[in-house]
C-alpha cells in the first residue's frame, strides 16, 4: 500500500513537473513569436549587453537613449556620442519603409563601435519599463519616426502609430522615469507648411498652424504634445527642426539618393515644378552639421525637475531649427550629381499636384547659432561629393543594377 501510494506521489509530481516545463516552454516560445528577439529581454546576457553600451566612460558623460538608432541621423548621433565617451543605447523596430538591410548594415557599424540596438518597438510599454529599469538614462535622444512627406499620402496610420501613440508611450515612460531624463527629438522643417507668415528665412517664432502634409501636421503635433508633458510634468524638452538632411548612410527614400540610383542606371528621374513653373528648393543640411546641432542640443538641455507641488524650477522647452541657411533649387542638386558622376541625367518635369509638398524651404538658425553655438561648414557641392562617394563605396558603381537598394 505504503509502496503504491509513494509511486502514485512520485507519478504524480512527475506529471506536475513535466506539466510545469511544458507551460514554462510554451510561454517562452509565444513570446519569442510574439516578439522576435525580445524573447532574450532579462537574460544575463542581454542585460551585460545593454549596460555595457550605455555605459559613460568619461568624466561628466551622459547616458543616452537614441531611439530610431538604426536610421540615418540616428547612427551619425550615436557614433558621435560614442566616440567622446558618452554611453548609448540605441533602441529600433527595424522597419521596412526602406531597405532594412541597410538598417542592418548601419547595425554592425554601431556594434564595431560598442553601441548596442534593442530590436523594438517604443509602443511596446514593457520594453520601455526593462529599459528604464536597467539604466538610468539621462537623456533621451527621440529621433524613431515615420519619415517621408509623400509616403504619407498613401499610408496617413503609419504617421499616427509611430509619431504620435509612440511619442506619447516614450514620455509617459520618461515622466515616470526617476532621474527623470532630458529629451531632444526630431520634429520637422516642414511644420512651416504655407508660407502663411509670408516671409522667409523661416524663424522659430513663426506661426506653424498651416501644415501642408499629414507628415508635418504629425511632427506639429508632437511639438504641442510634448510642450504639455514640459508644462505638466516638468520634463526638459528640445525639439529640433530638420530641414531636408543629407549624406553618407542616408535614406534611399530621399531625391538626393533616388537620384544617383536612376543616373547610374540610366533610368529617367521626375523633377518637379510648381505650378508657376518656378523650381522647388530645399534648405539641404549635411549629416555632420546636422549632428553637431543634436549633440549640442544634449549638452545644453538642461535637466527635468519632476512634477511634485513643490517644485521651485521650470524645466526648459526649447525649439530649434537645423537647417542650412541657403537654399539650393532641386534642378542644380541634379546638376551637382551630374558632375560628380560625369554622367547626364535624363529628366522629367513634372507639375506638382496637390501631394502636401512644400515648394520652398530656407531655415533662420540664428538661434541655433546662439544657443547652441551651431554653424553649418559644408555647402552642397563638398557634401554631395561625400555623399557620392560613399554611394560608390557601398554599392559599388559596375554591380549598381543588381542591387535592392
Ligand atoms: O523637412 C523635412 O522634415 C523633411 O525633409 C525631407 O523632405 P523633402 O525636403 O521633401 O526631401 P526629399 O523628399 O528628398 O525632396 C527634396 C526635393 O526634391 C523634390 N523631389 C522629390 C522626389 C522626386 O522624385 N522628385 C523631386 O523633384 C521634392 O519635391 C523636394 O522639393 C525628408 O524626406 C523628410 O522625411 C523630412 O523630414
Amino acid at each position: 500500500m505504503i509502496r503504491t501510494s509513494r509511486r502514485s506521489f512520485s507519478s504524480n509530481r512527475t506529471i506536475f513537473l513535466s506539466a510545469l516545463v511544458l507551460v514554462t516552454l510554451t510561454a517562452s516560445i509565444l513570446s519569442f513569436i510574439d516578439s522576435g528577439e525580445r524573447f532574450l529581454y532579462n537574460s544575463i546576457s542581454w542585460e551585460t549587453k545593454i549596460r555595457s553600451s550605455a555605459h559613460i566612460r568619461r568624466p561628466n558623460g551622459i547616458s543616452v537613449l537614441v531611439t530610431g538608432a538604426a536610421g540615418f541621423i540616428g547612427t551619425h548621433v550615436s557614433l558621435a556620442l560614442k566616440s567622446r565617451g558618452d554611453g548609448v543605447l540605441g533602441l529600433d523596430n527595424f522597419d521596412n519603409y526602406y531597405a532594412p538591410s541597410l538598417k542592418k548594415t548601419r547595425r554592425a557599424l554601431l556594434d564595431i563601435h560598442g553601441v548596442f540596438i534593442v530590436d523594438g518597438d517604443i509602443n511596446d510599454r514593457r520594453l520601455l519599463a526593462v529599459l528604464f529599469d536597467t539604466i538610468a538614462f539621462t537623456h533621451v535622444m527621440h529621433l524613431a519616426a515615420q519619415v517621408g512627406v509623400q509616403y504619407a499620402v498613401e499610408n496617413p496610420y503609419a504617421y499616427v502609430h509611430s509619431n504620435i501613440a509612440s511619442l506619447v508611450t516614450l514620455l509617459e515612460r520618461c515622466k515616470s522615469a526617476d532621474p527623470q531624463p532630458a529629451i531632444v527629438w526630431a520634429s520637422s522643417g516642414s511644420v512651416y507648411g504655407v508660407n502663411i507668415n509670408n516671409k522667409v528665412p523661416f524663424s522659430e517664432s513663426d506661426r506653424v498652424d498651416r501644415p501642408v502634409s499629414i507628415y508635418a501636421s504629425t511632427k506639429r503635433t508632437g511639438e504641442e504634445i510634448t510642450l504639455t508633458y514640459n508644462r505638466v510634468y516638468g520634463l526638459s524638452i528640445t525639439g529640433l527642426r530638420f530641414f531636408t538632411v543629407y549624406g553618407p548612410w542616408g535614406r534611399p527614400d530621399m531625391a538626393y539618393f533616388s537620384f544617383i540610383r536612376n543616373i547610374l542606371l540610366g533610368k529617367p528621374i521626375t523633377v518637379y515644378r510648381a505650378k508657376n513653373h518656378t523650381d522647388l528648393a530645399r534648405d539641404f543640411i549635411y549629416i555632420d552639421d546636422v549632428v553637431k546641432g543634436c549633440v549640442a542640443s544634449l549638452d545644453t538641455s538642461g535637466r527635468s525637475v519632476g512634477s511634485g507641488r513643490l517644485r521651485n524650477e521650470t524645466a526648459p522647452y526649447r525649439i530649434f531649427n537645423l537647417g542650412n541657411a541657403s537654399p539650393v533649387t532641386v534642378p542644380t542638386l541634379v546638376s551637382i550629381l551630374e558632375e560628380n558622376l560625369r554622367m547626364k541625367a535624363t529628366t522629367n518635369v513634372v507639375e506638382m499636384s496637390e501631394n502636401g509638398d512644400d515648394l520652398f524651404a530656407q531655415a533662420n538658425i540664428s538661434l541655433a547659432e546662439k544657443e547652441l553655438g551651431y554653424k553649418p561648414t559644408t555647402d552642397l557641392e563638398t557634401g554631395l561629393k561625400e555623399f557620392v562617394k560613399w554611394y560608390l563605396w557601398y554599392y559599388g558603381k559596375p554591380f549598381v543594377q543588381n542591387r535592392n537598394v
